[in-house]
């Protein structure tokens, strides 16, 4: 199998310190040949390790036994940890966008995306609400048919509405928008997760499922149409459930994932209970993507401080999803 693409992130984040620990500890973490992408210089500037620039993934396999195999991509200046610039939005972008080309090439066989800033990318006028709808649209995917799923050892969760703003959520939240994504998370559930009937919980919208609609009416006019059509499509669907009593130790065992109704609901208990190995990955693409849940923690970038489990959970997730596609 082909190595895997890991795409540094933002250089003054701590991607490039997570991705080096990870290559350090690829044995007690039973990880897989891969190859990261972004700027060599940020690496060095956080670890002193043995670091190979090669010029293809091929060689990053006979590299990786003795040196951190790593392709290319320089920020027109240098980065200083914890200090993001345009100048590194612009590198972590290139990067992404080498490692989504490599994995659709099949040079590399996934694509592991390290933390960028968003506020950075968008400053830079990145028109994505974030990695997952970039990619999507590099593959030709339409937005809506892709799921943004936050996995751990003991909860799926996934968000139907992404990266907007909370009061944008009411218009963005429709019939059509809950019933795709729930589509691609049982079809992801089955392809990568190997669970043939999987189940999905809907979380309501509003607290206590809108009190029939004297609380809002969304879940009368909105979820529950869609999980009637979801259902008689065949699929295990339950729900509107409060949010509030759906992620105890009892409630989780009832359900597979956990479709949400936007991105603080799914990542909360997602964060809350996983935080330490958590991973993102996008259902629903032709490639294999998956990024650690955590973000760039530029506070403490440079600081030795950076836990790598989560970008090795993700790494060993890519690793089994690409050799189950295989
Ligand atoms: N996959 C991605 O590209 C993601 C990117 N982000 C971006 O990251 C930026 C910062 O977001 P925040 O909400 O502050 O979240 P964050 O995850 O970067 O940091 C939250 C807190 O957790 C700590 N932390 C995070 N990862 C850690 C690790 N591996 N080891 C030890 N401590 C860790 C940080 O030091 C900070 O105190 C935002 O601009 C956001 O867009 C956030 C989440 C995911
Ligand atoms: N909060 C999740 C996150 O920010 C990751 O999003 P994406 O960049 O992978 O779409």
């Amino acid at each position: 199998m082909p190595p895997i693409a890991i795409s540094l992130g933002d250089p003054a984040g701590i991607g490039p310190e997570v991705l080096a620990k990870s290559w350090d500890r690829r044995d007690e973490l039973n990880l897989s040949p891969f190859v990261g992408i972004g700027d060599p210089r940020s690496i060095t500037q956080v670890w002193d390790g043995p670091l190979a620039v090669v010029g293809d993934p091929r060689e990053a396999e006979a590299t990786f036994d003795h040196a951190l195999p790593i392709l290319a991509v320089p920020a027109a200046e240098s980065s200083v940890p914890g200090c993001p610039t345009t100048a590194g939005a612009h590198c972590s972008l290139d990067s992404l966008e080498l490692a989504v080309g490599l994995a659709r090439s099949g040079s590399c066989s996934a694509v592991v995306t390290g933390p960028v800033s968003k506020e950075q990318l968008y400053r830079i006028g990145f028109s994505h609400p974030g990695q997952t709808e970039f990619v999507a649209e590099r593959c030709g995917v339409s937005t809506s048919n892709v799921a943004m799923m936050l996995a751990g050892p003991t909860l799926r969760t996934v968000p139907v509405t992404t990266h907007l703003a909370l009061h944008d959520v009411f218009e963005r939240l429709t019939q059509g928008l809950i019933e795709a994504r729930a589509r691609a998370t049982l079809r992801g559930l089955q392809r990568n997760f190997g669970i043939a009937e999987p189940s999905l919980a809907v979380a309501a919208l509003n607290p206590h499922a809108g009190e029939g609609g004297a609380l809002g009416r969304e879940e009368i006019e909105i979820l529950a149409p869609a999980i009637a059509a979801l259902r008689e499509e065949g699929w295990n669907v339950t729900g509107p459930h409060p949010a509030d009593t759906m992620f105890h130790a009892a409630a989780r065992a009832r359900y597979d994932a956990a479709l949400c109704m936007y991105h603080d609901q799914a990542l909360i208990p997602l964060k809350a209970l996983h935080f330490e190995d958590g991973v993102n990955v996008t259902l629903g693409l032709p490639i294999v993507r998956t990024s650690p849940d955590h973000g760039t923690a530029f506070d403490i970038a440079g600081e030795d401080r950076a836990d790598p489990r989560a970008m090795a959970a993700a790494i060993r997730m890519a690793s089994s999803m690409a050799l189950a596609r295989a």
